[in-house]
């Protein structure tokens, strides 16, 4: 429901270990405090290694923090493991990357059901909700043909079916846009507005592009590690 927090985090860090002669640690990100709302559709900006994938994942319930704290719909995410973890992923998140990530061997129908057949959903309910989603975002027509002979813009739109095919509440996007020119970026980016304003699913999204970022109502610019600001 919209204005309810959906993710909220606690001075939370992530450290990796460089498997160095030192076992250096670096910080990657540092105590970071952040509230992200049902249906808010918000930018990470912020310099090549500055760690925006890095907060995607956490938030994603990718990665988990190495101190803090995150929680999901107010539940601890420290709480959330195995089975449970992994249905919550499945059918509460939805995941675009840069590189589509489509499976060549499947058709673009196919691509568009897979989590709904990994979810042992009804065949009836998979074609429908496939076909409807293929509808909205003008790729009815591709359906048939397989990732190989597809635009980039048009693998993408597949990979955004896919990810909302199980009707999740947030969608992560890792620059989305980043493959593309900027006619298919402009056609994405529609696509988000759309899903954010007729489907009201919440989006975070990564970009180094500003005039994508323009797209959300809310930008979090990182540099090394922490949040600078939050307009
Ligand atoms: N698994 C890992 N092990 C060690 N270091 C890592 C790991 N993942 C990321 N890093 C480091 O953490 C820092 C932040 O990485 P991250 O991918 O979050 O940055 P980014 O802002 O998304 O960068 P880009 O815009 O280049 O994709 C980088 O210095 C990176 O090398």
């Amino acid at each position: 429901m919209k204005d309810n927090v959906l993710l909220r985090t606690e001075n939370m860090s992530r450290k990796y270990v460089i498997s160095d002669r030192r076992e250096t640690e670096i910080e990657v990100l540092k105590d970071i405090n952040l509230e992200i709302r049902e249906q808010e559709f918000i930018s990470i900006m912020g310099k090549s290694g500055s760690g925006k994938t890095t907060l995607l994942k956490l938030l994603g319930l990718i990665d988990r923090p190495t101190s803090g704290k995150l929680y999901f719909k107010g539940v601890d995410s420290e709480e959330l493991r195995g089975d449970r973890l992994a249905r919550i992923r499945r059918q509460d998140m939805g995941f675009v990357y840069q590189d589509y990530y489509l499976l060549d061997s499947l058709s673009v129908f196919e691509n568009i059901m897979l989590p709904m057949i990994l979810d042992h959903k009804d065949d009836k309910v998979c074609k429908e909700e496939a076909e409807k989603l293929a509808v909205s975002f003008q790729i009815q027509n591709l359906l048939g043909k397989y990732p190989y002979e597809l635009s980039g813009g048009e693998k993408q739109r597949t990979a955004i079916c896919r990810a909302l095919v199980n009707q999740p509440d947030v969608i992560f996007a890792d620059e989305p846009t980043g493959n593309l020119d900027s006619r298919s970026t402009e056609i994405v980016m529609d696509v988000f507005s759309t899903i954010h304003s007729k489907m009201h699913k919440t989006i975070i999204m990564v970009t180094h592009d500003i005039s994508v970022a323009e797209y959300s109502e809310r930008i979090l610019y990182i540099e090394d590690g922490k949040i600078t600001e939050d307009r």
